[in-house]
């Protein structure tokens, strides 16, 4: 028997009873026995319909949740009471209701009502040992099965497809589980296409290696498996975006790539429809011998892909989106994430894991505890490859890869997507390639013409007035604004002074317990609280539908950051803006930022180019030398009062260093007599007396390592 066949109980020995047992198509009939697990939990479970507690939970009320917390706990922020969607609970209760819905996942949609019952039952009705297996078992007795066939009765549905004599049997329709997985065409929370999604057609594409294959054009022609074809239909996808027209059959030819495309251009498809065609058309995978579990050892997954990504939330999004992909088919995603309770996910996992996504240190940690392996592992992707492989998760990541049991580089097949990929990144990346295709649309790490990109000058004292001012202008017309800063503190600091100005706003960031991000971001994504303030942790992959306006507060200090911040509107077609606040502090990012607005036809305030020439100089005033007094930027016109158009006239007066250049800038293009640019802003001077570069400014005070807390 195949634990991989989750249809429901009833169906089940009805299908069994015409069904050849024995017969195993691509998997090893071993000899293990079947865990005694399987039988004798089925046999506790007893019959039909019994609910199962989890042993924390037992004996607790059930308005507990389910790691035992109570509900009600501190949050900083506007508004974050649960969603109605979610009925009150946090993400982990979610994880442990409906039967396809054991994943869980960051949106309220997980749930699926009307099988509770079944999905909680522990071995099924068979009951006693003879049962079915709960975990993969390996050949044992009492009808135990196989890995990869029917044995895995826990947490089925009858939607759960299932792997029986070398077939797809796919699962039942279930137009509840289908209106949450896929929404209502006008969902504000599902990210619709936008007007200008065929103009992605246009982005020039580059593709190297050896004997690529050709793209294709439309998905009809894709020769998709049935069953992902049908649900890429539930999700509204009319066309492939460029990047999935390549790696589609770049990915069926079973050869690895290096993808970098735009930010919001698909890229999440662009490696689940591979990984789920072949799923599907291949079924599960033979166990490799040596590394099964036995009745004395606790039960292991085996997933044939492994998804890495850097974050929790990316992380529960991808799964999120392989949830959709695989609706009434026989694989099951499982995320896996730091800040969550482990023993939870290690459950998860017991139920059946084909698509694991993970952020890697869970991952390790599960790896070290036993239960999970990765001999099983066909595909191997690094989503965010860029920021997987730089020096915060390298090691990590060759731990994983190198120091356990995945098959090595030449019998897997490894993709990895990023919207910006530097150099020498993409050459460390081919420690974890073989043969590969390197697969560009647009430039590497270019932000799409979507976004209107906006640079301000606003000195760091003069930030919080310019936001309320942007704030307060806004015509939010449901929009969410997404406000990045570069530290934690000032995370919460912002988000406090926002909602004492009576702004609607959260915060997330790496030192919230992982409920209150959650929340954080399901209250924004919910638009009942439609600012965010974020450090880096949001930076990459999250795709939150109607996100209008990004906000820089503090720009990053690498262009690429910014790529991906910015990159968290203008998705899928959609128009989007984003505001960037410019200092002294920034210098460093300043030609990067010209090439990448000018790339993208965006506007280049000419201070900016000024800034750009100047930016010998730029640092200098701090260290006392060209900023003392002379040729300040500002007393030649920039914020000086007699500009008019740059602002309030400055608050220090010119001359205490900045060292900007010697020209006239009155009248920068596009500016009108709002009071951003120059509120107070003064360029070349500065009361601190320090200058441009002076301590001030971009220096490390109050920073956090954001890597510290992506985790
Ligand atoms: N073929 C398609 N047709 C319509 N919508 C699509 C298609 N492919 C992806 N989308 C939608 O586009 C949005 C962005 O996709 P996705 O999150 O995969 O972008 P991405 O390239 O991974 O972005 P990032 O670089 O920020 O991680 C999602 O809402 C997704 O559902």
């Amino acid at each position: 028997m195949s634990a991989h066949n989750d249809a429901p109980i009833a169906d089940l020995n009805q299908s069994m009873a015409g069904m050849n047992l024995s017969k195993n198509n691509n998997r090893p009939q071993g000899n293990r026995p079947a865990p005694n697990r399987g039988g004798g939990r089925g046999g506790r479970g007893g019959a039909n319909g019994v609910r199962y507690v989890p042993p924390h939970l037992r004996g607790k009320p059930p308005t507990e949740d389910a790691l035992g917390v109570p509900a009600v706990e501190r949050t900083t922020s506007w508004n974050e009471a649960p969603l109605p969607g979610n009925a009150g609970q946090p993400a982990d209760v979610r994880l442990q209701s409906g039967g396809d819905n054991w994943n869980g996942g960051s949106r309220g949609a997980s749930m699926e009502p009307p099988y509770p019952q079944r999905t909680q039952t522990w071995g099924g009705n068979a009951g006693g040992r003879g049962g079915m297996a709960r975990d993969r078992s390996w050949g044992g007795r009492g009808g135990g099965g196989t890995y990869g066939g029917a044995g895995r009765s826990f947490g089925r549905s009858p939607s759960q497809g299932a792997w029986i004599d070398g077939q797809h049997v796919p699962g039942q329709s279930n137009p509840n589980l289908e209106r949450q997985l896929y929404g209502e065409p006008e969902d504000k929370d599902r990210q619709a296409t936008g007007i200008n999604f065929e103009k992605y057609d246009d982005i020039p594409v580059e593709v190297s290696g050896q004997n690529s294959p050709d793209p294709i054009t439309t998905f009809e022609e894709s020769n998709l498996d049935p069953l992902l074809m049908s649900n890429i239909m539930l999700a509204r996808y009319k066309s492939p975006t460029p990047v999935q027209k390549y790696s589609i059959p770049i990915g069926a030819a079973g050869r690895d790539l290096m993808a970098c495309a735009q930010t919001g251009s698909g890229k999440t498809g662009g490696f689940l429809f591979p990984i789920l065609h072949y799923a599907f058309q291949t079924g599960p995978p033979a166990i490799p011998p040596t590394t099964g579990g036995s009745m004395y050892r606790s039960p292991k997954a085996f997933p044939i892909a492994l998804i890495l990504a850097p974050t929790r939330e990316l992380a529960s999004q991808i799964n999120d989106e392989c949830r959709k992909f695989s609706y009434r088919a026989w694989t099951r995603p499982c995320v896996v994430y730091g800040g969550a309770d482990i023993g939870q996910q290690i459950r998860q996992l017991d139920r059946g894991c084909d698509v694991l996504i993970a952020t890697p240190g869970r991952l390790v940690d599960l790896l070290e505890r036993g239960r999970v392996s990765l001999a099983a592992v066909h595909f191997f992707v690094l989503d965010e490859a860029d920021r997987m492989l730089d020096m915060g998760f390298e090691p990590q990541i060759r731990r994983i890869v190198e120091g356990e049991d995945m098959p090595d580089v030449h019998n897997r097949q490894t993709l990895m997507f990023s919207a910006t990929f530097p150099r020498e990144i993409q050459m460390l990346a081919r420690d974890f390639l073989k043969d590969y295709v390197f697969l560009t649309v647009g430039r590497v790490g270019s932000t799409s013409e979507n976004i209107t990109q906006k640079v301000e000058y606003v000195e760091e004292e003069d930030k919080r007035s310019v936001l309320l001012d942007i704030l307060i202008a806004e015509t939010r017309e449901g929009g969410l604004t997404l406000i990045f800063v570069e530290t934690k503190r000032m995370a919460d600091i912002l988000c406090d002074f926002l909602v004492m100005e009576n702004f609607p706003a959260t915060a997330i960031h790496g030192d919230r317990t992982q409920r209150e991000r959650e929340r954080a971001l399901e209250s924004f994504r919910g638009g009942r609280t439609p600012i965010m303030v974020a450090t880096a942790v949001a930076a990459r992959g999250l795709d939150i539908p109607n996100v209008t306006h990004v906000i820089n507060y503090d720009l990053p200090s690498d262009i690429d950051d910014y790529v991906h911040r910015i990159g968290r509107t203008g998705r899928a077609g959609n128009m989007g803006l984003s505001t960037s606040f410019f200092n002294r502090g920034n210098k460093n990012i300043v030609r990067s930022l010209i090439s990448l607005l000018t790339e993208a036809n965006q506007e280049v305030p000419q201070w900016l180019n000024v800034v750009s020439r100047e930016n010998t100089g730029f640092g200098r005033g701090g260290r006392g030398g060209r900023g003392r007094g002379g040729g300040s930027f500002r007393s030649q016109g920039y914020g000086a009062s007699s500009s008019g158009d740059w602002g309030r006239g400055g608050r220090s007066g010119g001359g205490g260093g900045g060292a900007f250049g010697g020209q006239d800038l009155r009248k920068p293009s596009g500016r009108t007599s709002d009071s951003r640019m120059g509120n107070g802003g003064s360029f070349g001077g500065n009361s601190r007396g320090s200058g441009f570069g002076g301590p001030s400014y971009g220096g490390n005070s109050g920073f956090d390592d954001p890597r510290s807390g992506w985790f």
